[in-house]
């Protein structure tokens, strides 16, 4: 699309080549994935932050924007309690302790994290944009944009908002999880975003004693979402009392499951055509 007439409500995503009148692209930014559901206490900031720590230990440079302006938990997971900084580049995000992973929410802009965010619906709109057009993202290969739950107002303004190369949707292994996935396929068509594929959180837990997996939530539904909508399944997390240790501590980079982050970021990379050496 030409320069004129390319603003950010006429920018048509499959042709735009990041032209000055259209922020939907950034300079310096390799591949940016949406993580959303919808469905809510799913674990999709645990899988934002587990797909960020599995990309970087690959020796990926990696950043997560925490779309989740109501509900921000992406720094507690990550143990980033740093306060973003203003500089002539744009806002400076803080990282992460063990693989420098920038992130960006609200939580790290209130001066009591605590306080509830109470604000309609334009405000978040408006917040999510500065969070992609005013921080400083340079020369990140990936940007996982953790989203809030449901398909309403700030899920869709990411996508209108940014470039997405691609969108993960999380489920569980309840009855629901069909229905989810296939209200995200159909979200992700009407908004031309590529669905890379599901997670399956929570999906069993391993006995103790005898190692058996004990699906707690009832039978998985991986297969049935292979077949019926042909879309990969990237990973099958167990509900993991070590995870959840983990994330209340601000720790989740270290995550332990090589097996299970490698099988993770490998089948992103897969599905978005990228080699291991960016
Ligand atoms: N596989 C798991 N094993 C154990 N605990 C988990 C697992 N996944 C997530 N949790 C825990 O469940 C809680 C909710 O997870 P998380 O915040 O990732 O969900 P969410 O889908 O982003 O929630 P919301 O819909 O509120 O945004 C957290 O306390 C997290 O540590």
């Amino acid at each position: 699309m030409s320069e004129q007439g390319c603003n950010e409500m006429s920018c048509g995503k499959s042709s735009c080549e990041g032209c000055s009148g259209c922020s939907k692209k950034k300079k310096d930014v390799g591949k940016v994935i949406a993580v959303g559901s919808g469905k809510g206490g799913v674990g999709k900031s645990s899988i934002s932050c587990l797909l960020a720590v599995a990309l970087a230990k690959k020796g990926f440079s990696v950043g997560i924007l925490d779309a989740d302006i109501t509900g921000p938990s992406v720094p507690k997971l990550m143990g980033v309690t740093d306060s973003p900084y203003g500089s002539p580049q744009g806002i400076i995000p803080p990282a992460s302790s063990i693989f420098d992973i920038k992130v960006m929410s609200v939580n790290l802009l209130l001066d009591d994290p605590t306080k509830p965010v109470v604000w309609r619906g334009p405000i978040i709109a408006s917040v999510i944009k500065q969070f992609w057009e005013d921080v400083a993202w340079d020369k990140t290969d990936f940007i996982i944009v953790d989203l809030p739950p449901g398909t309403a107002d700030a899920p869709l303004t990411v996508m209108q908002t940014i470039d997405l190369d691609g969108f993960l949707v999380v489920t569980s292994p309840q009855e629901l999880s069909v229905m989810v996935v296939e209200k995200a396929l159909n979200m992700t068509k009407m908004m031309e975003v590529p669905l890379l594929g599901a997670v399956e959180n929570m999906s069993y837990v391993t006995c103790p004693d005898c190692g058996k997996a004990i699906e707690v939530f009832g039978p998985s539904h991986v297969k049935e979402i292979e077949e019926k909508f042909s879309l990969p399944v990237l990973g099958k997390f167990p509900l993991d009392l070590e995870l959840s240790h983990l994330g209340d501590q601000g720790r989740m980079e270290e995550y332990k499951n090589e097996e299970l982050l490698n099988a993770l970021a490998d089948g992103v990379l897969v599905q978005l055509g990228v080699g291991v050496e960016v």
